[in-house]
């Protein structure tokens, strides 16, 4: 140690007195233990915001009587206190005893391994990190187990929001599970103390380089280079061990690689914090004593208004929103889903209750899960959550979420959960309401030339969305399976070329996200009416689904299957009645017409009528399709084919272009 005896004895104090420092935290840790405990055994909220105020203005108040600064000590009892919050929330969740894996996105000592090590502190548990080439990369490892959770960031306080990182949300199934905010403190790193004019190269992340523009602005002479992260950058000029080369990045990586801090604290903001969310392959239960924050995914029904219904629902029930994202909507240019984050969990009944009016109002709904709040406001707002009476809180504690949720009579399907008719957008058409809708076309794409000969065909005589199966459920093995991919290629590209969107069947839960990729409308056959793992899936996705009646189920175990649905967060579902068995043997199926206003009544969901299934004979679709809508369905889905006794499949019931010309004459009658 250099120095001087007296610097050397001054030190020495100094060691002494953060050793005491360090002690005390602990004592305060160990205490804050105790009263966590306490809260758990009475039920009350681990969070206290009455109580952090009046020790914040305490300690102040005694660092002024000190002549030390009451803004340092707020700032260092705000960690603190943060820390002490996580401590008591994480002894409320279950934890493994086994050492946690991280994934992060980047190098060792980047932003985001430092607010992943800071999240595992805060949850008292052992855990062991891995650095990524990219956010994608770290999903995929937590997709395979290889990791336990990861942690990426989400939005920081000057660049804004990562939409990358939204963008894989909406897509990945992963759950939310944790948040952390890192105050990202820059700082400009080299080899050796040399002068900021003698450098040329300063090596960065792109929103290091943004964050800290103003300050670079005063190194003309330096180049800027674009490198994943500060880890990295400071890896590689440590590396590289040439003084004119400088990193910006923490100082936490600038002393891991024995770099000089050149200049620390460079961010043109006084303050910029970025938010991190931790990510697991499952959501996790949340105490309901923990302070809480849930984020989903939300669309808007076509309705004027309709985002501001949803947010009157979220906040007519107490939950304050925290964030509100838009982002593009796949496939739709100009229109945005919403990612949502409020404070709320979805373990109390009172969210799972929002959550279903929620649902009912919006198109779709995905919940991402609810964890542990870090980003909560510090003083009360007007008009905020009022606080929860101990009785409220306590029947929170002990009500079983199940048992709350088996007493709920209403289902989301159901008309007196939502007077409106719901209206599903097939593309730019609307079904349900007062249109009337007719999707066309053959019951198995064949080939090019077939399809784009229907789809010209049916376009020609009005039809508003093109028909095709690709996967086909035949009765026998050994009949035509259908094209499989390269038939949907065909019939997507056949519906472009005239401009209809387009409606196909898909069988199982791998085949969903591909298929609503390119696909308007997704058919559930009733042969997979109560395929629940394939409605769960569809579900999830943000497309509209036709769901067909099952050939021997009532009206309520086909209202039961759409339920799947709309529970899984996708509110567009189209029902469709296709005939059922009876003893009748002169139609191939009963068509249940009597089904159309037993549905108006007992649903908000559109109904459209098969008469091609439902009779198995081409020579009654018309009659049938006529009678259809004087019964006030909402639209016919009608096989039709260039030439029908050649069909791979249906021949009987299909219908040649001309016949479905004269149908659609028929109708307008
Ligand atoms: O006093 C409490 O209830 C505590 O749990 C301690 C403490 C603190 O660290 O001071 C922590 C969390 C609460 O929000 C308030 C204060």
């Amino acid at each position: 140690m250099s120095g001087t005896p007296e610097l050397a004895s001054l030190r020495a104090e100094l060691d002494d007195i953060d050793r005491t420092l360090v002690e005390l935290i602990a004592r305060r840790l160990d205490t804050v233990t105790a009263v966590g405990k306490a809260k758990a055994n009475s039920a009350t909220p681990v969070r206290d915001v009455e109580r952090e105020r009046a020790v914040l203005e305490a300690v102040e108040a005694v660092a002024r009587r000190h002549g030390v600064s009451g803004d340092l000590v707020r700032r260092v009892f705000r960690e603190i206190i943060g820390h002490a919050v996580d401590r008591q929330s994480a002894d409320l969740i279950a934890t493994s005893a086994k050492t946690v894996t991280v994934g992060f996105p980047g190098a060792e000592h980047s932003y985001s391994h430092l607010a992943a090590a800071k999240h595992l502190a805060g949850r008292g548990e052992a855990a062991g990190f891995t650095g990524y080439g990219s956010y994608a990369d770290v999903l995929a490892a937590l997709e395979t187990g290889e990791c336990d959770l990861a942690v990426l960031p989400i939005e920081d306080t000057t660049a804004g929001s990562i939409n990358q990182v939204y963008d894989l949300l909406r897509l990945r199934e992963i759950a939310v599970v944790g948040e952390e905010t890192w105050r990202m403190n820059h700082c400009l790193a080299a080899v050796g103390d040399v002068p900021l004019g003698a450098l040329t190269h300063v090596l960065a992340d792109p929103r290091g380089l943004e964050q800290c523009a103003d300050f670079l602005r005063s190194l003309p002479a330096a180049i800027t280079v674009h490198i994943a992260d500060g880890g990295e950058a400071m890896r590689a000029v440590a590396e590289r061990a040439d003084a004119s080369y400088a990193a910006i990045g923490s100082p936490e990586a600038a002393d891991a690689h024995g770099l000089t801090v050149l200049r620390p604290g460079i961010a043109d903001a006084e303050e910029t914090f970025t938010r991190f969310v931790v990510l697991a392959a499952t959501p996790i239960e949340v105490d309901a004593r923990v302070p809480s924050k849930t984020s989903l995914v939300l669309t808007t029904r076509h309705e004027e208004g309709a985002l501001l219904r949803c947010l009157e629902i979220l906040a007519g029930s107490g939950h304050s929103l925290t964030k509100l994202e838009s982002r593009p909507r796949p496939g739709r240019p100009f229109e945005y889903l919403f990612f949502v984050d409020f404070e709320g969990n979805v373990a109390d009944p009172r969210t799972q209750l929002m959550l279903d009016e929620l649902r009912s109002a919006a198109l779709y709904i995905k919940v991402l899960g609810s964890y542990p709040a870090k980003v909560t406001r510090t003083e009360p707002q007007p008009g905020a959550v009022p606080q929860a009476s101990a009785e409220a809180l306590e029947a929170v504690v002990v009500a079983p979420v199940a048992a709350v949720a088996s007493k709920k009579a209403k289902r989301l399907v159901d008309r007196e959960t939502r007077g409106e008719d719901t209206l599903v957008r097939v593309g730019d058409v609307l079904v349900g309401g007062d249109g009337f809708v007719v999707m066309a076309g053959p019951c198995s794409v064949e080939s090019a030339d077939q399809i784009r000969a229907t789809a010209r065909a049916v376009k020609d005589a009005g039809a508003h969305l093109l028909r095709g199966g690709v996967f086909k459920p035949r009765t026998s093995p050994y009949a035509f399976q259908g094209l499989g991919w390269d038939g949907l290629a065909l019939l997507a590209e056949a519906g472009r070329e005239v401009g209809l969107p387009i409606v196909t069947e898909v069988m199982a839960v791998e085949q969903v996200q591909r298929m609503a990729l390119s696909a308007d409308l997704l058919q559930v056959g009733a042969r997979n009416m109560q395929n629940f793992d394939l409605l769960r899936a569809l579900g999830k996705v943000d497309r509209p689904v036709l769901l067909k009646r099952g050939l021997s189920s009532t009206i309520d175990e086909w209202l039961g299957a759409a339920e799947y649905i709309l529970a899984a967060g996708n509110q567009q579902v189209i029902l469709c009645e296709r005939g059922i068995r009876t003893f009748e043997s002169a139609t191939r199926n009963t068509l249940d017409l009597s089904a159309v206003p037993v549905l108006h009544e007992r649903t908000h969901l559109p109904v459209i009528i098969d008469p091609s299934h439902g009779t198995g004979n081409r020579r009654y679709v018309a009659p049938m399709s006529r009678a259809a809508r004087a019964v006030g369905s909402h639209g016919l889905l009608i096989e039709v084919h260039p030439e029908p006794d050649t069909a791979l499949s249906d021949a009987d019931q299909s219908i040649d272009h001309a016949q479905f010309a004269a149908l659609m004459a028929g109708l307008s009658r």
